[in-house]
């Protein structure tokens, strides 16, 4: 694992800190990256950065001449603005790490220059709480020295692992990008689906949240597959087994709607890729 504090000499650089820039940045400075070694660009900085800011930390600051990474962190909408203020970093050793979702890495050699090791990733907000996953996959500039320095960077909030090529990210992007709010919205639906049942709406709530984040520890340290999990809950001929006919029906249970919701999102990937 490279040392993060190693970055310091020469610096990193993020395009734009919303949620998943600043939950990026929060882990590496607690891993030990110096504030003095980060320069945040941001036309509306949180309270956070801006303390942070106050703390050493270059803030809407002129940029290092070289520094060792530049991570992208803005939406795609604003790729086309936001990129080109860059332009003057391409194509001179400076790794380009860009989380943003559908823009293409041909776009960034477009607007860096053909020399620019580009590196996309696509990682979820549960990085937030240090248990994120990302995929990586870089152009053919990106060396193996990028690549682990990327998955240095990225391991800071959860794990990583490397795709065959970007062809697989729109799918990613709709699975793994997209899919912590998949189960936000399981939590909502269980919580009305008890609502319904005539429970109050608050205790709905609490047990539909304690069962989607306790499933999903279990799920997380369990060495059992998902599928024997959800068999050790099921008694034959019992509650369990009458919901999940309901949900693993093959015309409209949770796997065709599941893909559906997927296959949306993958094609929005791929729309905003044009
Ligand atoms: N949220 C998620 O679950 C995931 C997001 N991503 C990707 O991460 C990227 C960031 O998303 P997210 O953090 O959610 O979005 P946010 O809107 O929270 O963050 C984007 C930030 O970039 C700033 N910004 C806008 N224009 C510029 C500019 N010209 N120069 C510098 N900064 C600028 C925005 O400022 P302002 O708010 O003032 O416009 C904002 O703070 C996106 O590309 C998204 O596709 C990837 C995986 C998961
Ligand atoms: O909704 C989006 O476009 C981004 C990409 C993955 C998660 N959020």
């Amino acid at each position: 694992m490279m040392n993060l504090a190693d970055l310091g000499r020469r610096g990193l650089v993020l395009l734009g800190c919303g949620k998943m820039g600043s939950a990026l940045l929060e882990g590496w400075l607690g891993r030990g990256l110096a504030l003095n070694s980060v320069w945040v660009t941001e036309p509306f900085p949180s309270d956070w950065l801006k303390g942070l800011a106050a703390r050493g930390l270059h803030l809407n600051a002129p940029l290092p001449d070289a520094p060792a990474v530049v991570l992208v962190a803005v939406k795609p909408q604003m790729m086309a603005e936001a990129l080109p203020t860059l332009g003057a970093l391409g194509g001179g050793g400076t790794l380009f790490l860009t989380v943003a979702a559908g823009t293409p890495i041909a776009f960034y050699e477009r607007t860096l220059g053909p020399g620019t090791p580009v590196i996309r990733a696509m990682p979820n907000t549960p990085a937030a709480v240090g248990r994120g996953i990302t995929a990586i996959t870089g152009n053919p500039l990106a060396s193996e020295d990028h690549l682990a320095l990327a998955e240095a960077l990225l391991s800071a909030v959860g794990q990583v692992v490397r795709l065959e090529g970007e062809h697989q990210m729109d799918a990613v992007t709709a699975l793994s990008g997209s899919g912590p709010a998949y189960v936000f919205h399981l939590i909502e639906a269980l919580a009305a689906a008890g609502e319904a049942e005539g429970l109050p709406a608050p205790l709905a709530m609490q047990l539909a949240r304690a069962t989607v984040t306790g499933a999903g520890e279990l799920a997380h340290r369990a060495p059992e597959t998902a599928a024997q999990l959800r068999i050790n809950v099921t008694s034959p001929g019992g509650t369990t087994a009458a919901a999940l006919a309901v949900l693993m029906d093959a015309d409209t249970g949770l796997g065709p709607l599941m893909q559906r919701a997927v296959k949306a999102a993958a094609d929005r990937g791929r729309e905003l890729a044009r």
